[in-house]
């Protein structure tokens, strides 16, 4: 993520569900490109940390959200590229990708014909309340994408492990650019 330029500065945030349930998430404030040994620790379900001298990412809340909602969800990637801030800031409540082969890397979606519709929802500093839009936004689409949009901030994705998320990732920061990229040409 970071060499491709989408967890810039302390950007971004990881996180795993570990065999016996509980999340491995990176600690607030790391550079994500040069995370220590130590930069990773363990929280509950309900984002509470384990090493209570330890500071979890500041959005433990959004992953831990994923991981209660979908039992299949094994690892969750958040990052800030310039494609998801941008189209987050010019979108409406959601963003339509379609006809896009790239589109396969998204369950259920045998063909390029398919669409997906990725909610963007209004950033907000107090994640709880920011976590209760997003579940609001899956409770309104039942066939809601795997991964949203925050407005200014950035994408959230995940799937069943953590080479399946960073391919969704990649595919989806694709589908991004390409629209960007369409939004700059004439109609
Ligand atoms: C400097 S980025 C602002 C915080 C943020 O949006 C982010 O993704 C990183 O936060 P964390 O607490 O996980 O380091
Ligand atoms: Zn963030």
């Amino acid at each position: 993520m970071d060499s491709r330029g989408w967890v810039p500065a302390t950007a971004g945030n990881i996180s795993v569900r570990l065999p016996d349930g509980r999340i491995a998430i990176t600690r607030s404030g790391f550079h994500k490109g040069f995370i220590p040994e130590d930069g990773v620790m363990t929280v509950d379900l309900d984002g509470r940390p384990e090493q209570s001298n330890l500071r979890p990412s500041a959005e433990t809340g959004l992953h831990c959200g994923i991981y209660r909602r979908f039992p299949q969800a094994g690892a969750a990637l958040h990052g800030h590229s310039v494609p998801a801030t941008v189209l987050s800031r010019l979108a409406g409540p959601q963003v339509t990708l379609a006809g896009y082969e790239l589109l396969k890397a998204f369950p259920g979606l045998p063909t390029h014909e398919a669409a997906i519709r990725l909610p963007v929802l209004e950033n907000d500093q107090d994640i709880a309340r920011l976590q209760a839009r997003v579940t609001e936004a899956w409770d309104a689409d039942p066939a809601h994408p795997p991964g949203y949009l925050i407005r200014g901030h950035g994408v959230y994705v995940w799937a069943e492990d953590m080479p399946g998320a960073l391919l969704r990732l990649e595919a989806l920061e694709f589908m991004l650019a390409c629209e960007l990229e369409a939004r700059r040409l004439p109609r």
